[in-house]
């Protein structure tokens, strides 16, 4: 990747100026942003400047913070099941994964899900729950090990992943009907957003997810990844396996709008550390 070498030296002493004048890496940070500076850019200058490893700018450094192991080619062994992987691409971190669902846990899933089903909903900027304009999709959560299946999934991740179960977030189950999509968006939350304190204040940061596809939808409705070219097709039992670090602009992705037919998702999102509520 290419690397800031080069800083302008007025932009040099405005950063040296900053923490003399004692703001916070945070606070300099931020008005790089408002100033239009690329985030990874900027922290890549300010660590430079302040003499500062990288890792501590990116939460990377965190004392207790697990990072995933990202499943390896041919298939990898998962608890009861060997999952296939299909292809991998570095930047971003994706790992296509067939077999990691049985059709039938497939089916079960969906039908404990039908009755639940309500709006999808995000985490908003001030950590509560909305109805996100952009998700067009049907969705509702499970509780960690709700029931014997939810379990058996959420053990075969952690062994996936060697992430354990309490890292997890709730499954989500999503419904997409046609011409339903969810847009080009990051699953780890924004730092700069003022509600990041609230939804990272359990488990931490976002670290990596894994979206399941529970059935074939017809055509249309695979997860696009558009700053790599990368869509992945949703096909029964598979699932887009995939990881970022905050920040992480290539992990841009997307539910594509579904053509033909519906689209049934499972996703899991793991935190860096245990999730508690
Ligand atoms: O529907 C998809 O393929 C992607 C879903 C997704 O990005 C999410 O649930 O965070
Ligand atoms: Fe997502």
């Amino acid at each position: 990747m290419k690397r800031n070498t080069s800083i302008r030296p007025e932009l040099r002493q405005w950063i040296l100026d900053s923490t003399r004048n004692g703001q916070s890496v945070d606070q300099i940070l931020q008005q790089l942003k408002e100033a239009g500076y690329d985030p990874r850019e900027s922290r890549s200058m300010v660590a430079t400047v302040l003499k500062m490893p990288l890792a501590a700018l990116t939460g990377v450094a965190h004392p207790h913070a697990l990072r995933p192991r990202h499943p390896e080619a041919p298939a990898t062994r998962a608890g009861d099941r060997d999952v296939r992987v299909l292809a991998s691409l570095d930047e971003p971190v994706v790992r296509v994964l067939d077999q990691l669902l049985d059709p039938l846990e497939c089916d079960e899933l969906i039908a404990l899900a039908r009755p639940r089903l309500d709006r999808a909903r995000t985490v908003d900027a001030q950590g509560g729950q909305q109805v996100d304009q952009r998700r067009t999709s049907e969705g509702m959560f499970f509780r960690l090990g709700e029931t014997p299946l939810i379990e058996r999934i959420e053990s075969r991740l952690a062994a996936l992943l060697g992430i354990p179960v309490s890292h997890g977030e709730g499954l989500q189950v999503l419904h997409y009907g046609p011409g339903q999509e969810y847009e080009p968006h990051y699953d780890w939350f924004d730092p700069t957003q003022p509600g990041f304190e609230a939804v990272t204040a359990h488990g931490g940061q976002r670290i990596a997810s894994v979206v399941m596809y529970l059935n074939t939808p017809e055509a249309g409705g695979g997860t696009g990844f558009p700053n790599a070219g990368l869509t992945v097709t949703a096909l029964k039992g598979g699932a887009a396996y995939f990881a970022y670090e905050t920040n992480d602009t290539s992990s841009l992705h997307a539910g594509l709008p579904v053509e033909r037919g519906e689209k049934w998702i499972a996703t899991k999102w793991l935190r860096e550390r245990p999730f508690v509520r």
